[in-house]
């Protein structure tokens, strides 16, 4: 398979108060067309910052990444971001919201009718055809992560980037959108970028789990294969030994070779709680 998009030796360095600080070193991936990646890593340690830089929203300080050889420099729809916290226009519906996303891209090469068509394609692929004309304070927050999925897939990107897109939702929705998110893989062969605090979500999604390293200067610590075949059944894999050798081996990147030690002040005792709670991982 071709490489589609080469994060090529990417440093970030942001200027702080304090001065400079490192938080990427050196990260550097490949990435084949239709591969589904996991980005796994303490808190902190720099994923969204590779997510960023490959969304265009930051530049990296040195190195490069390259979209089909061509270097990415901005944002754009050939790269669709679905944050954690539902980004909808709270004033629209969820066929207006994806409405917008898809007359930015098409409305010069599509008709109104098959704009229309196309977005309720992509609002019933993410099963929201029954609520398409309800807002997002009408609809539940796994419903709000469907229509952002929808609108991002509505774009047709050739790279979909995923900032922990299930991260503030109960276990049982959050499951029900992992097994909505393998159909849509099987049917449309998304290039995916995914973070994720969740292990057994990381090995039951991604074709490869990327480890990161913990900051500052943050690298790529190792990467897993993950062989199991698809389609992939939770309930099966709950007692299948390669999953679980699979999810042991990330566990063992995170908690024993990455081990994070917290250094907080005696000053600090609120943010050592909400750090700790973010780091949770299953
Ligand atoms: N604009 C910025 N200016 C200065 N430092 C920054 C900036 N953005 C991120 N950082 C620092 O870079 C490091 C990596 O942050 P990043 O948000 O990428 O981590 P993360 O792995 O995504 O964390 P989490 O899992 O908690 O979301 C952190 O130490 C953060 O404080």
């Amino acid at each position: 398979m071709t490489t589609i998009l080469d994060i090529s030796k990417i440093d970030m360095v942001f200027p702080t108060p304090k001065g400079d600080f490192t938080a990427l070193k050196e990260v550097d991936l490949k990435i084949k067309k239709g591969e589904f990646i996991s980005l796994i890593g303490h808190s902190g340690c720099g994923k969204s910052t590779v997510l960023n830089v490959v969304a265009g929203l930051h530049q990296a300080t040195n190195g490069a990444v390259l979209l089909n050889n061509k270097e990415v420099n901005e944002p754009g729809p050939e790269r669709a971001v679905v944050f954690q916290n539902h980004s909808l226009l709270p004033w629209l519906t969820a066929y207006q919201n994806v409405e917008l996303a898809v007359k930015q891209v098409f409305s010069k090469t599509m008709s109104a009718k098959e704009m229309q068509d196309w977005i309720e394609h992509n609002l019933t692929l993410v099963h929201m055809e029954h609520a398409m004309h309800k807002r997002p304070d009408e609809i539940s927050g796994g419903m709000k992560q469907r229509v952002g999925i929808a609108r991002a897939l509505s774009m047709q990107p050739e790279i979909l980037l995923l900032d922990e897109p299930f991260g503030a939702l109960d276990a049982l929705t959050r499951a029900h959108m992992q097994d909505s998110l393998m159909e849509i893989q099987d049917e449309l062969s998304n290039t995916v970028i995914m973070i994720t605090h969740d292990v057994d979500e990381a090995v039951l999604l991604s074709d490869r789990i990327v480890m990161m390293t913990n900051g500052p200067a943050a690298t790529i610590g190792e990467i897993l294969d993950v062989d199991l075949p698809r389609p992939r059944d939770r309930l099966a894999l709950a007692n299948d030994p390669r999953y679980n050798e699979l999810r042991s081996e990330v566990l063992t990147f995170l908690y024993e070779k990455q081990r994070k030690i917290e250094v907080i002040a005696p000053s600090e005792p609120v943010k050592k709680e909400a750090d700790e709670s973010k780091s949770a991982v299953a």
